[in-house]
């Protein structure tokens, strides 16, 4: 029997987590709490905004540890660190609320967007209805859906319930397949994750060979493995100027600048 990849594992656990979360709170109960939530913050228009400028389109993230590398960071404020992002320029903030894997937690994602004005995703491994409502009820401004982890029809449901509830998309691939399927939906943004999700194998060569795929009404966001200058130098001398970096922000003694340094 072949071994179960980490994103395989994170799946079934996702499964049993809707599970054992809807028999606590229903889903008629969240549908009921997102009637109280605010307007969501522009997640896809402050990237649009970047980038029609020039400017670097800065998706920071705070993740505390990962199933790759480990605990990141023991420093870990999440208020604090989103303020640092938010005054070093970040365009948007990912947040990672899976508890089993990266040691996220909802409450993470809420203290983060309190603590400053920038749109927030919710980075999570998300495969139910549930888990779109209950983004939007800690109020997400925007849901990640990573295609390798979908079916297309599922894929197709989730993204649409999630425009009608008012939260943007980032919609991640690996490889051409993936960027295919993805691009059978509206989707604005198309994340190109450089790190293999079942390996955990990282080269920015992912985002280079599937550029001249991507179709030119879509905004590139190359993920993962963004660690030094002449990475950010590489990425933008081929027009890739969306960003989502996490580990490099986290290792740093101030995460803002770090962020600085790379890209400003
Ligand atoms: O980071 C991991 O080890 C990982 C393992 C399995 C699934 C997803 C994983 N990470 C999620 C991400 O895609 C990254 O957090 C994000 O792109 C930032 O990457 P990095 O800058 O390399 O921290």
């Amino acid at each position: 029997m072949n071994t179960p990849t980490i994103l395989k594992k994170i799946i079934d656990r996702k499964w049993e987590e809707v599970k054992e979360r809807s028999a606590i709170t229903t889903l008629a109960q969240l549908e009921d709490q997102i009637k109280s939530t605010g307007p969501a913050r522009g997640f896809v228009k402050n990237i649009e905004q970047r980038i029609l400028n020039g400017v670097p389109a800065v998706i920071a993230e705070i993740k505390k540890a990962s199933p790759s590398k480990g605990t990141l960071r023991e420093d870990f404020y999440p208020d604090l660190i989103a303020k640092s992002y938010a005054q070093a320029g970040a365009a948007c903030l990912s947040i990672l609320t899976d508890a089993d894997f990266f040691k996220g937690h909802e409450s993470y994602l809420q203290q983060a967007r309190q603590a400053c004005e920038l749109p927030v995703i919710r980075k999570d491994f998300i495969v139910d209805p549930y888990q779109v409502f209950e983004a939007k009820a800690i109020n997400a401004d925007a849901i990640l859906l990573i295609v390798s982890a979908l079916e297309f029809g599922q894929m197709k449901d989730l993204y649409q319930l999630a425009g009608k509830i008012g939260l943007d998309v980032l919609v991640e691939v690996h490889d051409g397949e993936e960027l295919e399927l993805a691009q059978k939906l509206d989707c604005r943004l198309v994340g190109i994750n450089n790190r293999n999700l079942h390996t955990f194998d990282v080269t920015l060569d992912t985002t280079l060979g599937l550029l001249k795929d991507v179709h030119k009404d879509r905004i590139v966001i190359t993920e993962s493995g963004i660690i030094t200058k002449e990475d950010v130098k590489l990425m933008q001398d081929h027009n890739v100027n969306g960003f989502l970096v996490g580990e490099a922000f986290m290792r740093a003694d101030e995460p803002g600048e770090e962020l600085s340094r790379l890209f400003f």
